[in-house]
């Protein structure tokens, strides 16, 4: 089998590169500069050169305040993009992985109530802001296009590449005395070396869908923000805010939490708990 992974560069194609080295599988990873999602006609003779059984798409436009101010630039990676690369798969017989977010959910305090495990695959979608909206029109066209696919919704991504939360507060709270941290937006992260490993589960069971792979638990950025501290032994003032007292250009979802149960019993999975995820990310930054 060969592998094209997109989007190489970023937090979760790093992951991937790293992963992929270790198993005995033909890949190869490109950066945005090789494979530019938004020039359709190079990205086709990019793929009709390197003729992929399966491609791992990790690019994507993550800017979420900035989606409000450039949505063309969002949906142009996200969903034309992602359209162009489908519809190419779908054509030529190639599998198609591709990564999403728990920010298509609305995430409404009343549905915070209803769905304590979270939301599921199947349950209705609407984002609150442009980079949801960009993300799950990319997931449509995913599912219109005929392509063979895995789309994989995941939450709060943290690994040891690229930019996250984790590196975020780990930073912050070196330079800063207090910090202030969100305590009403709920949800869970998902840790990227742990996405990696579960969705090439998937891949090696031929399996299709939508799944949704984030860790155990239910938590706030502040607890996460705390969890870290703690971990990390970092004395900082930490003070819970609430999204009006933390202005940003994009609204957030108060509740996003993705339920896993489908991939825990189609594969028997058993998703590491989020302090568990955390203490093993803390000691991979350590190295
Ligand atoms: N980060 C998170 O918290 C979450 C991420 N996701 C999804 O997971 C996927 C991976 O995210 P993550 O690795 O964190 O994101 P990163 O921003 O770290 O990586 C995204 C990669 O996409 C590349 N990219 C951007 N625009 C284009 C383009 N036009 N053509 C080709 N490549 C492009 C970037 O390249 P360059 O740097 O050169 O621009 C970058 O290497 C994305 O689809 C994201 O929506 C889902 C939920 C949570
Ligand atoms: C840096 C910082 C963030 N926050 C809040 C803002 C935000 O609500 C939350 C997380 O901050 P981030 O900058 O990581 O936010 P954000 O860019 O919204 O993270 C999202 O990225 C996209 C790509 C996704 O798909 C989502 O799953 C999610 O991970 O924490 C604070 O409260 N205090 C702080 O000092």
């Amino acid at each position: 089998m060969r592998v094209l992974v997109t989007g190489g560069n970023g937090q979760l194609g790093s992951e991937w590169v790293s992963y992929l080295n270790r198993q005995e599988v033909e890949f190869i990873a490109l950066p945005s500069s090789d494979f530019d999602l938004t020039d359709h006609a190079d990205t086709r003779r990019v793929m009709g050169n390197l003729k992929p059984d399966l491609i791992i798409n990790c690019a994507g436009y993550t800017k979420v305040d900035q989606a409000e101010e450039e949505p063309e630039k969002a949906f142009a990676v996200n969903s034309e993009g992602v359209k162009n690369l489908a519809d190419y798969c779908a054509s030529n017989n190639i599998k198609l992985v591709h990564f999403s977010t728990d920010y298509v959910f609305p995430g409404t305090k009343e549905d915070l109530q209803n769905y304590p495990q979270g939301y599921s695959e199947d349950h209705s979608t609407d984002p609150v802001n442009t980079y949801g909206e960009s993300k799950l029109a990319g997931e449509q066209a995913i599912r219109e296009s005929g392509c063979e696919f895995i789309i994989i919704r995941v939450a709060w991504l943290c690994g040891k590449h690229g930019s996250n939360f984790v590196k975020k507060m780990l930073k912050m709270g070196r330079e800063r005395e207090e910090l202030n941290v969100i305590n009403d937006q709920l949800g869970c992260p998902s840790f990227a070396h742990n996405v990696v490993q579960n969705c090439w589960k998937l891949v090696a069971e031929n399996k299709l869908g939508t799944y949704h792979i984030c860790s155990e638990g239910k938590i706030s950025w502040y607890d996460f923000a705390k969890e870290i501290f703690e971990q990390m032994e970092i004395q900082v003032n930490l003070k819970p805010v609430s999204s009006s007292e933390f202005p940003a250009k994009a609204k957030r979802p108060a509740f996003s939490l993705l339920n896993t149960q489908k991939i825990s019993n189609i594969t028997g999975i058993k998703l590491i708990d989020w302090k568990e995820g955390l203490k093993n990310l803390l000691a991979e930054l350590r190295v």
